[in-house]
C-alpha cells in the first residue's frame, strides 16, 4: 500500500498569503465585520426604540446632536424638518402632534427625548440631580482647563459661588457706563467715515461684533480698550496679537483647535500647506497670545489686590476669580480657592459666553429693526421719550440712573427679547438622565393654518441613561405657549397687559433654573443700552441691493444663520443714516 506523498509541495496548506489573496481576507473579514456591526446596532437600536415607550417619535437620529461634528453638518442633515434638524424649530414637534417626540441615537443605542414644553422644561431645568450636566459635550470649552460650564457638583457650586457676586447691581451700573462709552466711540468711528445724513452699509459681524466684547473686557476684567486703540495696553513683549483680535481669533478657532491633535499643528508648521497651514498657526498662535494676555489681567489684579488697593479695582469678576485664587487663610476661603488653571480657563470661559451670544444677538436684532420699521420707530419714539435731547454720551452718563432706564425702555427690550426669541444664541442644550423619571408633555393636533387643538397632557417616561434635549429653539416657536404667530416678530407679545403676562417658562434664551445663564442681567443691560442709543442717532435699512426684491425674500436672506459656537447670522448687513 503506498502511502500520501506528504512531501508533494503541491499538497502543502499556502502558508505564505499571496497579495492577492491577502487582499480577499482582508475584505472578506471587513465585511464581515460591518455586517456584524450593523446587526448589532440594528437590533440595539431597535431595543431602544422600545424603551422610547408611547412617546411619539421614533425617529432614528444618524449623528450625536452634540458632539463636534453635528452643528458643522446641521445645514445638511438630519434632512429637512426631521427630529433634530436645527432648522426644523417646531415642525418636527408639529409632525409628530406632541410636544415631547423621541428617538434613538444610531451611534450608541441612546434613547433620546427632544422636549419643547415649558413644563416639562420647568422639571428638567429644576431637577439637577436627575438631568445632569453633558460634560463631554464641554470638552470645547475647556481647552485652558476645567471652568463653570464645565463641571458639575461641588466643583461647579465652587466656581459659580466665588463668579456669583460680581453680577450685582454695581457691576450693571458699570456695564451701562462702558455699554454708552463703547457705542459712542463706535459712533464716531462711523462718522469720521461716513460724513452728514449720506446712508450707508454695516456689516454687522465685522463692526458691531466687537462691542460686546469691548463692554464685558472693560465692565469684568478692567480693560478700558477702545475700538481703534488695541496697542494701549499692551506689553510689548509677550504678544504679537494684540487683545481683541486674540480673542476673537480664538473663539472663531476653536472647534479647529479642539479637533487638531498637537502633532498636526506641528507637522503643517514644518510642512507648509496652502490654506490649511496659516489657519492651524493663526488659531495655535491665537491662543499663546490670549493665555499671555489673560495671565497679564492676572498679575495686574494680583498686583491690586495685594497691595491692598483691591476695593478701588473696578473689575469685581476678575478681582473675586483672583482672590479666590490667592485664597489661603480661612477655612471658607480655602473652600472656594480656584487653582491657577481653573481661574485661567474661567477667565476664558467668560470671554466666550459673555461675547459671542450678546453679539450675534444685537446682529439679529438690527436686522429685525431694519426689516420691520415700524417697530424700528416704536423705539425711537420710546428713546425720545426718555431722552428728548442729545443723548447721555460716556461724559454726560449718569450710569447710576440705569435701572429707571431700563424701566423706561420697556419696548426697546421687548424688541431684544423678542430677536432671542427668534434666534436663541444657544438653540439647544443636552442633558443627561441618571435615573428613571417621568415628564408631563401634550399632544395636539395642528391645522394647515398652525391653529393648534385638542391639547392632552401626557407622561412619557425616560429610563435611565437616556438624553433629554433641551430645545430652546423648539420651544420658542412652540404655538400653544406663543400663538399661532409663533413665527412672526411680534415685539409685543413681551409686553405685560391687564389681560395679558408674558410665558416666562417659555423663554428660555438664558436657559432656566440652578444652570441659568450667570451674565442675563449683564447682556440685557448693556443690549438694551447699546440699541437703545444706535436708534436715537440713526435710522436703520435693508441693505441697498436688497430693496427691490420682495419683503419675503429681504427677511429670510437677512435671518439666514448656521449653527456654530452659536447661532451665528451669515448675511448680517444692514445700512445706516444718521437721524438729524
Ligand atoms: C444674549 C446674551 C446671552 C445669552 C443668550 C446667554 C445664554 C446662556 C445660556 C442658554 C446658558 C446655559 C448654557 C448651558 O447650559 O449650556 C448660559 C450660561 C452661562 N452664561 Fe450666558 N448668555 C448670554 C450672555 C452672557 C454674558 C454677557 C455672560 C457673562 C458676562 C454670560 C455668562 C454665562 C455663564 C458664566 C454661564 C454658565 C452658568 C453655569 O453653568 O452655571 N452669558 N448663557
Amino acid at each position: 500500500m503506498s502511502s500520501l506523498p506528504l512531501t508533494d509541495p503541491s499538497l502543502r496548506l499556502p502558508l505564505v498569503l499571496s497579495p492577492q489573496n491577502a487582499v480577499k481576507v482582508v475584505t472578506t473579514f471587513t465585511i464581515c465585520w460591518i455586517v456584524k456591526t450593523a446587526i448589532e446596532k440594528a437590533i440595539a437600536v431597535r431595543r431602544t426604540l422600545k424603551a422610547v415607550g408611547d412617546c411619539p417619535g421614533g425617529a432614528i437620529t444618524w449623528l450625536h446632536p452634540f458632539r463636534s461634528g453635528a452643528p458643522v453638518l446641521a445645514p445638511f442633515f438630519p434632512l429637512a424638518g426631521r427630529i433634530g434638524d436645527y432648522y426644523a424649530k417646531y415642525t418636527a414637534y408639529a409632525k409628530y402632534g406632541s410636544t415631547v417626540v423621541s428617538s434613538a441615537l444610531f451611534s450608541n443605542a441612546r434613547p433620546t427625548f427632544w422636549v419643547s414644553d415649558a413644563v416639562a422644561l420647568k422639571t428638567i431645568s429644576n431637577n439637577r440631580n436627575t438631568f445632569r450636566r453633558d460634560l463631554e459635550g464641554y470638552n470645547v470649552v475647556s481647552v485652558y482647563g476645567p471652568n463653570m460650564v464645565a463641571t458639575e457638583g461641588t466643583d461647579w457650586k465652587r466656581h459659580r459661588a466665588v463668579a456669583k457676586p460680581a453680577f450685582n447691581d454695581a457691576n450693571n451700573i458699570l456695564v451701562w457706563h462702558h455699554s454708552t462709552r463703547v457705542v459712542y466711540d463706535w459712533f464716531s468711528q462711523l462718522d469720521a467715515h461716513n460724513p452728514g445724513n449720506k446712508e450707508f452699509e454695516v456689516d454687522l459681524l465685522k463692526d458691531a461684533t466687537e462691542a460686546p466684547l469691548l463692554i464685558l473686557s472693560s465692565a469684568a476684567f478692567g480693560r478700558h480698550n477702545s475700538w481703534t486703540d488695541d496697542t494701549a495696553l499692551e506689553n510689548s513683549k509677550a504678544h504679537h496679537i494684540p487683545f481683541r483680535p486674540a480673542v476673537k481669533s480664538a473663539v472663531e478657532n476653536l472647534v479647529p483647535k479642539i479637533l487638531t491633535p498637537d502633532w498636526m499643528f506641528t507637522l503643517f508648521n514644518l510642512i507648509p500647506v496652502p490654506k490649511v497651514s496659516p489657519v492651524l498657526k493663526e488659531t495655535r498662535e491665537s491662543f499663546v497670545a490670549l493665555r499671555l494676555h489673560m495671565l497679564e489681567l492676572i498679575s495686574n489684579a494680583r498686583d491690586w489686590v495685594s497691595g491692598g488697593n483691591a476695593a478701588s479695582l473696578d473689575a469685581a469678576l476678575l478681582q473675586n476669580l483672583v482672590q479666590a485664587n490667592m485664597a489661603q487663610e480661612d477655612d471658607a476661603a480655602v473652600r472656594r480657592k480656584l487653582t491657577d488653571d481653573e481661574m485661567l480657563s474661567d477667565i476664558f470661559m467668560f470671554l466666550l459666553a459673555g461675547h459671542e451670544t450678546s453679539a450675534h444677538s444685537l446682529c439679529f436684532t438690527l436686522i429685525l429693526l431694519a426689516l420691520y420699521p415700524e417697530a424700528q420707530q416704536k423705539v425711537f419714539e420710546e428713546v425720545n421719550r426718555l431722552w428728548p435731547d442729545e443723548a447721555p454720551n460716556a461724559d454726560t452718563v449718569n450710569a447710576s440712573e440705569y435701572k429707571d432706564y431700563m424701566a423706561k425702555l420697556t419696548y426697546t427690550t421687548a424688541v431684544f427679547q423678542e430677536s432671542l426669541r427668534l434666534f436663541p444664541p444657544v438653540p439647544r442644550v443636552a442633558s443627561p438622565v441618571s435615573v428613571d423619571t417621568q415628564i408631563t408633555g401634550r399632544t395636539f393636533t395642528q391645522n394647515a393654518q398652525g391653529k393648534v387643538s385638542g391639547v392632552q397632557e401626557f407622561t412619557a417616561t425616560l429610563p435611565a441613561g437616556s438624553l433629554a434635549v433641551i430645545d430652546i429653539i423648539g420651544l420658542h416657536y412652540n404655538p400653544i405657549h406663543w400663538g399661532d404667530d409663533a413665527e412672526e416678530f411680534n415685539p409685543e407679545r413681551f409686553i405685560d397687559t391687564d389681560t395679558h403676562r408674558w410665558p416666562r417658562d417659555a423663554f428660555l434664551a438664558f436657559s432656566a433654573g440652578p444652570r441659568s445663564c450667570m451674565g442675563e442681567r449683564f447682556a440685557m443691560t448693556e443690549s438694551v443700552c447699546f440699541l437703545a442709543n444706535v436708534i436715537k442717532r440713526y435710522e436703520i435699512g435693508v441693505p441697498f441691493a436688497l430693496r427691490s426684491k420682495p419683503f419675503a425674500e429681504q427677511k429670510k436672506l437677512l435671518t439666514q444663520w448656521i449653527a456654530r459656537m452659536t447661532l451665528l447670522p451669515t448675511n448680517a448687513f444692514v445700512t445706516f443714516r444718521r437721524r438729524v
